[in-house]
Parts: C-alpha cells; structure tokens; sequence
C-alpha cells in the first residue's frame, strides 16, 4: 500500500467495535476519561501487539498473561523527570483515541509509543498498523496538539530468535516501512509550513534489537527514551 493511500485510509473508516473482557481498570464506553494531571503518554498498537503486557511489566516487573483491554487502561509512572501517565487504548481504537483530547488543552505535548506486533511478519498486519499510527499523528495535529516522543516498539522478538537468518531480514523490512512511513509523513508536513512547531515529533525512534515484552528486553530502553523524549 503506498503512502498516499494510507493518509487516505484513516480519513474513510471509523473505530471499531470489539468484544473485549477487561485485563486492567475498566471503564465503560460511555465514560470520558477522568482528567489526568501527569504528562500524557498514549499506548497505542493494533490488538494483541503487547500493549498491556508492557503495562504490567512496568506495574509488576514481571510477565503476566493478559486479556484484551476494553476501552483504555491507564495508569502513572514515576520517570526521573516527571510522573507519566501511560493511557493504553485497546486496539488503537480511534473513538477512545479521539476521546482522550477532551481534557488535553491546545498545544499540550504529548508522547505516542506505538507497538506493532513484529513476530508473524504479515505486510497487511505492519501496512493496517502503519494506517492507525498515521492516523494518530495526524489526529493529534489536527487538535494542536504537539507530539514530543513517538516510540515505535517492533514486540514479540523472542518468538523470532529461534527461526533462521530469516527473521533478520524480515525485521529490517519492518523497520524500513515504519521509517518509510514516518519519513514520508513528516515531509509532508513540513511542506505545508502552517505550524511547524506541531509537524512533527520532537524525537522519535524504533525499538528493534530484540524487543520483547515477554523476556522484558527492551522495556528500560522504552521507558528510558520517554524519558529523554520529555527532558
Ligand atoms: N511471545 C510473546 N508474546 C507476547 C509478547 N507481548 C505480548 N504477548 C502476548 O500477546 C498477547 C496479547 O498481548 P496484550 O499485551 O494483551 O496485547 P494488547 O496490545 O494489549 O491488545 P489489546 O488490549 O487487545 O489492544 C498476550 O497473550 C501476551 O501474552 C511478547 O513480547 N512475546
Ligand atoms: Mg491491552
């Protein structure tokens, strides 16, 4: 799917319904979202991309079995700079997405950390994964609303490192469409010049190298680089 049709695609479909049972705090579908003092740090990423498990590593320390999320998860964070507060939203479902900038002012930074579930190396599971994270960045432009960090979490590596050379290679492609992506995006952007401030994220990174939420690799190095994101 080319660039262009991916900008398209997030304008043409609306949020999805899911059937979900609860892993964390429940809110129902009705309910906004309560004000959350900290600095805001939405979790986003397709279903089953590891959100949540990363949420209870941070809570626990340790892997746990999750369900899905229903609705959005949140919970804060003490960084060495600041309180955090994750907002997990389940499926990266656009409507709770949306919701969440009810209580976020103008021009009020916020960080994206975007997981993408890098086991099955499925081109339409990365390209519908690229159109949410599209989707977002341009959301939260369109709200004023500046992202300083977006991380982007390539998940679930252990379940590649025991195949052939070949994951290698599949992994590099991945992180070639999301830099792409990015890349792309922001050109875009910046073309248009109106606000160059809000374009684009301040910093921005991929979380490669054997990322998993399962064996815990990665998860100081995300939290680490949201860290820097704000400083
Ligand atoms: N092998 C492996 N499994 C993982 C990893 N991260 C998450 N999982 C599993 O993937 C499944 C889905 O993980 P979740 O964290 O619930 O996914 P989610 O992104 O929160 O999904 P939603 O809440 O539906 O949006 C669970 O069975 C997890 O145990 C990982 O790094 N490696
Ligand atoms: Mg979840």
């Amino acid at each position: 799917m080319k660039f262009y049709e991916l900008f398209t695609c997030f304008l043409c479909r609306g949020s999805r319904e899911k059937d979900c049972v609860s892993a964390g705090i429940s809110i129902p579908t009705e309910a906004l979202p309560t004000p959350p003092t900290a600095s805001r740090c939405f979790i986003l990423g397709l279903s089953g991309a590891g959100k949540s498990t990363f949420l209870c590593r941070i809570r626990t320390g340790k892997f746990q079995e999750t369900q899905p999320t229903e609705d959005y998860d949140a919970q804060e964070i003490p960084l060495s700079n600041q309180i955090m507060n994750l907002t997990e939203i389940a499926s990266s479902d656009r409507r709770n997405f949306r919701l969440q900038f009810i209580h976020l002012a103008p021009l009020s930074p916020i960080g994206l950390l975007f997981f993408i579930d890098a086991s099955g190396r499925d081109p339409e599971t990365i390209e519908k994964s690229l159109e949410e994270l599209v989707y977002a960045l341009t959301y939260a432009r369109s709200r004023e609303c500046q992202v300083r960090y977006l991380g982007i979490v390539l998940n679930k590596q252990d379940l590649l490192l025991g195949g052939d050379d070949r994951w290698r290679e599949g992994l590099e492609v991945i992180k070639g469409m999301v830099c792409d992506t990015i890349k792309v995006l922001l050109s875009q952007q910046q073309e248009k010049q109106d606000a160059p401030e809000l374009v684009a994220p301040l910093r921005w990174e991929v979380f490669d190298h054997g990322v998993s939420m399962k064996t815990g690799t990665g998860v100081e190095r995300i939290l680490r680089g949201l860290e820097l994101g704000y400083r």
